[in-house]
């Protein structure tokens, strides 16, 4: 057969697969209407199981709905079956319920991403199907047992590589599933069993992501009883990112995720605001979780003195062991600060209704105790005097307390941080709170119990946040029948997963995703086991892209607190993005600085050089740069690009490309050409990457600045090109890789 009839064979196959996909839609679509239009009223049980199956019809049909592009992209033929194995986004089956298309995800599926001719596992061929509206425009075969071909399936075999097609795509500005072309290594990560911690170290552009993303729907399909009604928790570095990967898992069916930033994780918060380095550092300390305690039980105090306090015309004692002994009592009950107050409280004005009783003439309060605790409870002194010994706070002003008031913090902190340590969180308040102070206050609001007031109003960012994930979740979780009515039950039709997840503190997820883990302190690593205590989680990370890159830096060294040794690390070593031409450079600059890491192959050989443009000054390097931007935009031919430069550099580069299609920071992902800083560039991708001077961006060869120049230099996935008004290491090495390649 040649090609052509092939593709007709596939044709025909992918024709009844799409029928069935119709019919199913419509089948769906009829009941749903019919449950809609089904009584209005009745009782209460029945209302719940009304919405409940119409909710359940919705996410089919979106799960339906979402299959429609690509529906199905694999076909095994396995030795000594007569039928080929049809592989797809979604599984299906026809009307004699006979599987026509098998999910991606199920165990039958497994084959396909994972044999190879030395482990061929019973498959002879192995056919990807590239496919575009419904339509078949191309065929690959990998053949895994050639003796188990006939000499015509031999003499059939075609493609065109669907991974490097896949590849070569222009970029979006939104990240693609790529499910029809994992890779084995990549599979057997995303397989892996729901429980424990699985680390996942690579360089860029390795799929670190991506396996992370389908790993969370593998995990939502297959154990979906148990982790569907409290969902996958999802943390990425910026909004930017989150952006970016926000298409991925509603692709694959999935919305049972909540996408946060670490600056997202505390209720009614939602900052991007920054530290300084130095301060990010001591509060990302463990060791705060300490001064976070000394803090609070600083608030419960005993005076130095009895207390006399005046109640109506009387005067009583606040006598000094009653205090410590109600502390003692409210302290054992090991129940959070202002939860513990209250115990404390009752039981002291229990005693001083007794003296007040006995100041009043009267044997014992008896009858008239209510009376007698009202006049206790509006004496100002009583409640000063109550509230000095035991101070009822919210996190976010003890959180403020503790950063602005020194001899507070000294309290807190003695034999913890230094003296100079001090001094540089005291120096360098803020007035808003920033990413680093988010652990902070949640880990306050552990020890201080029920949510503080101020908390619960959130601001308005964060609202319309949680409404954009809320659209998102809403729409497509896959929720039971049952677990739809008990939500109903307890809290109303209206609150989804991801709302009331957003909403409670003291939610916790079925499963922890992390993208760029390496950034995280060990006070933000607190917050998130938190979240997940059953500490199921996939962490993703590359050391070497982080801001803090240090030679004695590993996944054992940060988890160690946590989870001891007791974590499953895997490697990925091979870039899918970026070119090998440019992975060179980076590859040198990464190792001039920490030669104990491992080095990234490219599976895209060759690749355009990466190119240097010097100028005298940095006025003379602005005023070329529209000009280089213009020849980027026309080698993009319609692709993507990124701008990436230093924070400071920002504005002058806006005015200079005025006249261009551009966004900055998260508004850059639907223009053609982003405006970025390499934080910001964290875990993106574009066809061409123009950076603006590197010396900036590496600041002396900072620890923050190493990392942050190794980000920006490997995001593109065709062209680089750099642009420097002063000579630095970068530039050597561009020199050096000019002799390598005269050579
Ligand atoms: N098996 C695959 N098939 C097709 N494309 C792939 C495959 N694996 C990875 N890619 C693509 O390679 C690119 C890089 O992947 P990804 O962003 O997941 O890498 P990463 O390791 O997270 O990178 P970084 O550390 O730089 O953030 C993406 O465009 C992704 O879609």
């Amino acid at each position: 057969m040649t090609e052509t009839s092939e593709i007709r064979v596939e044709q025909t196959k992918l024709d009844e697969l799409y029928a069935r996909l119709d019919e199913l839609r419509e089948e769906t679509t009829t009941r749903l209407g019919t449950v809609r239009t089904s009584e209005v009223g009745g009782n209460h049980q029945h209302r719940t199981e009304r919405d409940a199956f119409a909710t359940l019809y919705e996410d089919q049909l979106i799960r339906l709905d979402g299959a429609e592009e690509g529906l199905c992209f694999g076909r095994l033929d396995i030795v000594d079956e007569d039928d080929p194995t049809y592989i797809g986004r979604i599984g299906l089956t026809d009307e004699q319920r006979q599987q026509i298309l098998i999910d991606w995800r199920a165990p039958a599926a497994e084959r396909f991403y994972q044999s190879t001719a030395a482990n061929p596992e019973g498959i002879a061929r192995r056919r990807h199907l590239v496919t575009a509206n419904r339509k078949v425009t191309g065929i690959e075969d990998d053949v895994l047992d050639i003796d188990a071909l006939d000499d015509t399936q031999r003499s059939n075999l075609q493609g065109e590589g669907a991974l490097l097609a896949a590849l070569t795509t222009h970029r979006t500005g939104r990240m693609g599933d790529i499910v029809a072309t994992i890779q084995a290594e990549q599979d057997a990560i995303i397989r892996r069993p729901l429980s424990g911690v699985l680390v996942v170290q690579g360089g860029p552009g390795t799929g670190k992501t991506a396996v992370a993303l389908h790993r969370a729907a593998f995990l939502l399909y297959r154990h979906r009883e148990r982790i569907a009604k409290s969902g996958v928790l999802l943390v990425g570095p910026s909004t930017v990112f989150l952006k970016y990967i926000e298409k991925v898992l509603p692709s694959l069916g999935e919305t049972g995720a909540v996408l946060l930033t670490p600056g997202q994780l505390y209720p009614g918060l939602d900052t991007d605001a920054a530290d300084t380095p130095t301060v990010a550092e001591i509060k990302g300390r463990s060791v705060m979780a300490r001064v976070l305690k000394n803090h609070i039980a600083n608030y419960q105090r005993i005076p130095d003195d009895d207390v006399e306090m005046r109640v109506r015309s009387h005067t009583i004692v606040l006598r000094r062991r009653d205090v410590q002994s109600a502390r003692d009592r409210a302290r054992r009950s090991g129940d959070p600060h202002n939860a513990a107050r209250t115990g404390f409280v009752t039981g002291l004005l229990k005693i001083l209704a007794d003296d007040l009783a006995r100041e009043m003439g009267l044997d014992a309060p008896g009858e008239r105790l209510p009376e007698l605790l009202d006049d206790l409870r509006s004496s100002v002194d009583v409640r000063r005097a109550l509230n000095l010994a035991w101070f009822p706070i919210g996190p976010a002003a003890a959180l403020r307390s503790l950063l602005s008031r020194p001899h507070k913090l000294q309290a807190a902190a003695r034999k913890l941080l230094t003296p100079a340590e001090q001094s540089t969180l005291l120096d360098q308040r803020r007035d808003e709170f920033t990413v680093d102070d988010v652990p902070l206050l949640d880990e306050l609001a552990e020890l201080l119990g029920s949510a503080p007031q101020q908390t619960q109003a959130r601001d308005d960012s964060a609202r319309e946040y949680a409404e954009a994930v809320v659209d998102m979740t809403e729409t497509g979780g896959m929720v039971s029948a049952e677990t739809l009515a008990a939500r109903w039950e307890e809290q109303g039709p209206a609150m989804t997963l991801a709302e009331r997840a957003l909403e409670d503190r003291e939610w916790t997820y079925g499963h922890l995703v992390v993208d760029e883990a390496q950034e995280l302190s060990p006070m933000q690593w607190r917050i998130l086991f938190r979240r997940v205590p059953s500490k199921s989680a996939t962490v993703v990370g590359d050391l070497a892209q982080s801001s803090q890159v240090d030679n004695a830096r590993t996944w054992s060294s940060i988890l160690d607190e946590f989870v001891g040794d007791r974590f499953a690390l895997q490697v990925l070593t091979v870039s899918y993005r970026t070119p090998q031409s440019v992975m060179d450079l980076a590859n040198r600059y990464l190792h001039r600085h920490f030669p104990q890491l491992e080095l990234v192959e490219s599976v895209r050989q060759g690749g355009s050089d990466p190119q240097l443009d010097s100028f005298a000054d940095e006025s003379e390097m602005l005023a070329a740069l529209p000009e280089a931007v213009a020849a980027e935009v026309s080698a993009a031919e319609g692709g993507k690009i990124a701008v990436i430069a230093d924070e400071g550099l920002i504005e002058p580069i806006a005015e200079a490309v005025a006249d261009f299609d551009f966004g900055r920071s998260v508004t850059g992902l639907d223009h053609q050409i982003a405006l970025i800083t390499p934080q910001q560039a964290k875990g993106l991708e574009f066809d061409s990457v123009i950076i603006v001077e590197p010396g900036r961006i590496a600041r002396l060869g900072s620890e923050e600045g190493v990392g942050g120049l190794y980000v920006a230099l490997t995001r593109t996935t065709e062209r680089l090109r750099v642009l420097t008004s002063v000579s630095t290491e970068l530039t050597e090495l561009f020199s050096a890789e000019a002799v390598r390649q005269a050579g």
